[in-house]
This record gives C-alpha cells, sequence and structure tokens, in this order.
C-alpha cells in the first residue's frame, strides 16, 4: 500500500490522462462482452432460428466491434506510457538531484553498483508497472466483473456455479502474493551486488590487469551471478508452484461450465446460444486466473523496487545548510582550526587540531601517510563535521555558512584526481564554464600544462577518456591545478598535486603559483620537502595530532620529525642545500 500511495504521489500530477487511460480501458471491458453475445445471437437466431438476414450485420458488429477496441487499446497505451515516461523522468531526476545533495559519509557506505541499480533495474520496474501492470491489472478486474454481471444477467444458476470455484482462485492468488514477496525482494538484494561487483572491476580493470587476476575477478563474479540465479531460481519455485494449480482451477473452469451447462441445455433451461455465449465469456474468468501469477509478479518487483527507490530518497545528507545560513561578508581567507577532533567512525582520526591562517599566507601539511592530513582539509571544505572544537572560515564557523557558498570560494586538487570524459578544455573550465579560452589557456600555462596540451593532435579540443585515461599521471595532476586555479578561489587546496611531477616542473609551478596566490589562504598537503619548505607554517601531523609547527628553518633547527624527512629526502647535506646546513649546525662548523 505504502508503495502505491509513493507512486500515486507521481501520478498525480498526470492524473486526467492517466483516468482518461483507465476510463478507456473500462470501455473495452465493456466492449468485451459485446461479441460473446452476438456470437450467441448467431447460434440462437441465424443457425437455430434460420433468421440468416441476421447473419450479416452481426458478423458486420463483431468486426466493428473488433476494430473499435483495437483502436481505443493503441489510444490508451499511448497514454499510458506517456504518463510512465513522465513518471520515471522525475523519479529519475529526483533521485539524482539527492544523490548530488548527499554528501561523503553516504559515499563511504554505500556502493556505486547499488545506486546503478536503484538508477537503472529499479527504475525499470517502476516504469513497467505504470506503464503496463496497472492498467492490465484494472482491464482484468473490470473484464471480470463485466463477465460476472453479463454471465448472471444470461442465466443465475449457470453463473452461479461457475462462481463456486473463483474464491478458492482467490486464495490460492493471495498465498502466491504472500510468499514470493520476500523472494523479490532478494533478488533485488543480490541484483545490487552484483552490479557492485562488475562496477568495481570495470573501474579497476588496470590494477586486475596489472596484478593477472582475471581468473580471480572471473571467480567472484561467478560467486554472485550463481547466488542472483539461485536468488531467482527460488522466486520461479515459489510462483510456478502455484502457477499450475492456477491454470488448473481455470482449465477446470471450463470442464465446469460444458458440464453443468450440457446438462442445462438438455433439460432445456439454457438455450445453446446461451452456452455459446458463456463460453466465450468465460476467459473473462479464465485469463484473470491466468495472468494472476505474473502480475503478482510484478506487482511484488515494484514494490521491491519502489521500497529501495523511495529508502535512497528519503536518505538525508549529514551536512546540511544551517537553517538561516548568514550572507557572510568578510575576509574568506582568515582560516581557523579551534581545538578540533574527528573521527569518520569510532576511532579518532584528528585529536585537538588548532592553527590559524591568514589571507595571503601559505600553510602546509606534512606527516606519515594515514596521519590526518587530507581529513583536516576534509573539515575545512565541509565534507564532514567536527566532533569537537570547531573550523572557521573568514571567521564564522562552516556551520553557518551556506555550503555552497563556502565551497565556491574554494578550489581544491584532490589527491585521486578525477577527469571527466570532456574535452581538456571542458575539464580546466569545469568550475567556471563561462571562462573565456584565454583565461583557460592561462590556467593552463601557470599549472606548465599549456605546453603539452598543445602538443596533443586535437589541443585542448581533445577529449580524455574516463577518468583521464590516456593522460599520464603528471598530465592529470596539472589539468586537476589549472582546473583549480581558473576558479581563483580565495582559499586554494593542493593534496599532494605535485607529487607525480618532476621537480623542475614543480619549481616551475611553485614560482608561478607565489604570484597567483598573493593575497589568497593556500593549503599544501605533500610529501616532499621540495613541495613546503617555502610555506609560512609547516604543520608537521603524526597519528592525528600536530608535532611540530613553524616555518622550514625553525623546523629543520628542532631536528626532530621534519629534520629527519629532510635528511632522509635530501641524503647528507652537499652544496646544494648549503643554506640549512648552516642553520642547523651553526656558523662556525662551515
Ligand atoms: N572516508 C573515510 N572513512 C573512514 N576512515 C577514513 C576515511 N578517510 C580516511 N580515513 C582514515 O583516517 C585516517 C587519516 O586519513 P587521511 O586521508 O586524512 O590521512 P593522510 O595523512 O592524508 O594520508 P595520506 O598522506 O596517505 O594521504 C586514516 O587512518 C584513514 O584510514
Amino acid at each position: 500500500m505504502q508503495s502505491l500511495r509513493w507512486i500515486w504521489g507521481y501520478i498525480k500530477k498526470f492524473q486526467a490522462r492517466y483516468f482518461m487511460g483507465l476510463l478507456l480501458v473500462l470501455v473495452v471491458s465493456s466492449l468485451n462482452m459485446l461479441n460473446p453475445y452476438f456470437a450467441g445471437k448467431i447460434v440462437d437466431r441465424v443457425i437455430y432460428g434460420h433468421n440468416e438476414d441476421l447473419l450479416w450485420p452481426l458478423l458486420g458488429a463483431m468486426v466493428g466491434v473488433t476494430f473499435c477496441k483495437a483502436a481505443i487499446r493503441y489510444g490508451y497505451q499511448l497514454m499510458f506510457e506517456s504518463v510512465s515516461q513522465s513518471v520515471i523522468f522525475k523519479i529519475r531526476e529526483q533521485l539524482y538531484n539527492r544523490l548530488q545533495r548527499l554528501d561523503f559519509s553516504f559515499y563511504d557506505k554505500t556502493k556505486t553498483g547499488d545506486i546503478m541499480a536503484r538508477m537503472t533495474g529499479d527504475i525499470e520496474a517502476v516504469r513497467h508497472f505504470t506503464a503496463w501492470s496497472i492498467y492490465i491489472i484494472f482491464e482484468n478486474i473490470t473484464t471480470l466483473l463485466f463477465a460476472i454481471g453479463f454471465m448472471f444477467y444470461i442465466h443465475v444458476p449457470l453463473a452461479l456455479t461457475l462462481l463456486t470455484v473463483t474464491p478458492i482462485i482467490g486464495l490460492f492468488a493471495y498465498r502466491l502474493s504472500y510468499d514470493v514477496k520476500p523472494t523479490f525482494s532478494a533478488i533485488r538484494e543480490q541484483f545490487s551486488k552484483l552490479n557492485s561487483v562488475v562496477q568495481e572491476n570495470i573501474s579497476g580493470n588496470r590494477v586486475v590487469k596489472a596484478f593477472a587476476k582475471e581468473d580471480y575477478e572471473i571467480e567472484k563474479f561467478s560467486v554472485e551471478n550463481t547466488a542472483f540465479k539461485e536468488k531467482n531460481l527460488e522466486s520461479a519455485k515459489v510462483w510456478e508452484k502455484y502457477l499450475p494449480i492456477l491454470d488448473s482451477l481455470a482449465g477446470l473452469l471450463t470442464v465446469l461450465m460444458i458440464f453443468a451447462g450440457g446438462i442445462m441445455v438438455i433439460r432445456s433451461s439454457l438455450t445453446i446460444g446461451e452456452l455459446v455465449m458463456f463460453n466465450s465469456l468465460i476467459w473473462a474468468l479464465n485469463n484473470p486466473m491466468r495472468m494472476a501469477g505474473w502480475l503478482i509478479n510484478d506487482v511484488q518487483r515494484f514494490i521491491a523496487s519502489a521500497e529501495k527507490i523511495e529508502d535512497l530518497m528519503n536518505t538525508e545528507p549529514q551536512i546540511v545548510n544551517p537553517a538561516n545560513s548568514k550572507k557572510i561578508n568578510t575576509s574568506l581567507g582568515v582560516v581557523e582550526f579551534n581545538h578540533v577532533s574527528f573521527g569518520y567512525g569510532e576511532e579518532q582520526v584528528l585529536t585537538d587540531i588548532s592553527f590559524k591562517a591568514m589571507p595571503g599566507q601559505t600553510v602546509a601539511l606534512i606527516g606519515p601517510t594515514g596521519a590526518g592530513k587530507s581529513t583536516v582539509i576534509n573539515l575545512l571544505c565541509r565534507f564532514y563535521d567536527t566532533d569537537r572544537g570547531e573550523v572557521l572560515v573568514g571567521e564564522h564557523n562552516v556551520k553557518d555558512w551556506n555550503i555552497r557558498e563556502l565551497r565556491e570560494n574554494m578550489a581544491m586538487v584532490m589527491q585521486d584526481i578525477f577527469l571527466f570524459s570532456d574535452t581538456i578544455e571542458g575539464n580546466i573550465a569545469y568550475g567556471v564554464p563561462d571562462a573565456s579560452f584565454e583565461s583557460v589557456q592561462t590556467a593552463a600555462k601557470m599549472a606548465e600544462a599549456h605546453e603539452f596540451i598543445t602538443r596533443l593532435p586535437d589541443g585542448y579540443d581533445t577529449i580524455i577518456g574516463e577518468r583521464g585515461v590516456g593522460l599520464s599521471g603528471g598530465q592529470k595532476q596539472r589539468i586537476a591545478l589549472a582546473r583549480a586555479l581558473l576558479k581563483d578561489p580565495a582559499i586554494l587546496i593542493l593534496d599532494d598535486t605535485t607529487s607525480s611531477v618532476d621537480m623542475e616542473t614543480e619549481l616551475r609551478i611553485q614560482k608561478t603559483l607565489k604570484t597567483f596566490n598573493q593575497g589568497k589562504t593556500c593549503f599544501i598537503i605533500a610529501h616532499r620537502i621540495s613541495s613546503v619548505k617555502e610555506a609560512d607554517l609547516i604543520l608537521v601531523m603524526e597519528n592525528g595530532r600536530i608535532i611540530e609547527r613553524g616555518k622550514h628553518t625553525e623546523l629543520l633547527m628542532k631536528k626532530g620529525y621534519y629534520y629527519n624527512v629532510y635528511k632522509n629526502q635530501y641524503g647528507n647535506f652537499d652544496g646544494m642545500h648549503r643554506e640549512e646546513e648552516v642553520i642547523v649546525n651553526g656558523t662556525q662548523q662551515i
């Protein structure tokens, strides 16, 4: 019922068209009674009554009714199809919008394959139900009711005899519906799992090939595929158990009609023409019974899919705009973390993080992998909310900001670079779609990407494959950097952005960034000392805490973690790093 109420919420908008369609179904159901009536009349009046003049008009009427029904059916099928397409258009749109609003914590938990199953198979089940199942059910029920009414009109005792079988059929149909529902939910679940395996395999096909794990992947797929087959078979077993029963009952109905009707004809309480009418109408009783299994199948499939879609639509993002998000006009680049602690789940990832960055400053985060550097950035962009403490941007808690406004003032090059299957120009202009070609080029030049782009056969019009296939790691990083620079944000975040770029190119990028960053707050996460040494403030992180802070020279003097990393990366001090040697060892040793 809940699923029907839910789908009605969408059909309601097109109710005029939908009810018009149902009305036409009703007309066809009533027209279904005419041909059996005319057939009976031909037998009684033309064949036995020898009134041959009536033959052609009655046959003509039968042909007329047949064409009329076909024309009306064509009309209402179009109506149902157009309503169902509009309905699933809306559902698809709402689902997609919901997916845009859901935050990182949702995507952390949900598999892409599950989402794809919602957007494809489940939506198709809803379409099938609105475009086909509803009207077929309505047509079967109304035809059945008209047939019962008409049978009572023709001959009450025979009608009553036939109706004795129908409650038994109803009972089996109900049992089928009850038993088959859980099997459909199980099929939908398994379909999602199968989808996830396929999706992961396609996304990770390079890893699969690199590790020569094709056989393992085939085996993994086979497990889920077998489970999917089993679930379908379990479901089929349930309804196949009932289908022959329903079918046999329908067959028995014909036998019962011939038996009881024959006796009545022999006893002259029924004419042969009337028996022919019953015989022609019996399909109207049989058909719903034969179809019941399939239709219940469809309805249960619809319910299972509708529940899943509804679940997704009702999933609320955890990061939401404040009730009265203030219009914040302030110095955007001021970023402050005040005693911030955070964990993605139970385990604490950040502990008591505090620092302040002013516009024009560059803050670098360095530390071992898993130290929590990217997590700091996740909180700054409000991809997650802090557990304790506050994150301030422009002197206001990020929770008071309108999320879109907050993020519009930031540009980020993420560690895991994602490029769209679009032209290079389209990718760079992603954040500023109306940017001129010149500004796209300028951003690419700043990111040291212009040169290699112009060397490509189609230059900026080169279409890059999904996730940037066809480009090297360093090239992808530079395009992503250009995309961030074009946005010209108040806060620029570079998470491991130049890790795949050679030292020389990195140096040139750093020089350009120095001019670009004037007045902006820049966050750099890196593992290379060369990427962070120019920063105004370097935060060294370990196990979610800041263990050292200061400028490059200050940190070297501390001879702690940073100093060790420096030594590991540069080896023994040499001429090139004489400046640092002076700082660390003092002047007298030179
Ligand atoms: N979405 C997430 N859900 C649960 N745990 C996470 C999530 N993202 C990161 N973590 C965990 O939080 C910790 C800090 O991760 P984070 O990515 O911030 O480290 P990092 O210092 O940026 O590491 P790296 O230098 O390798 O990028 C790690 O233990 C990681 O496993």
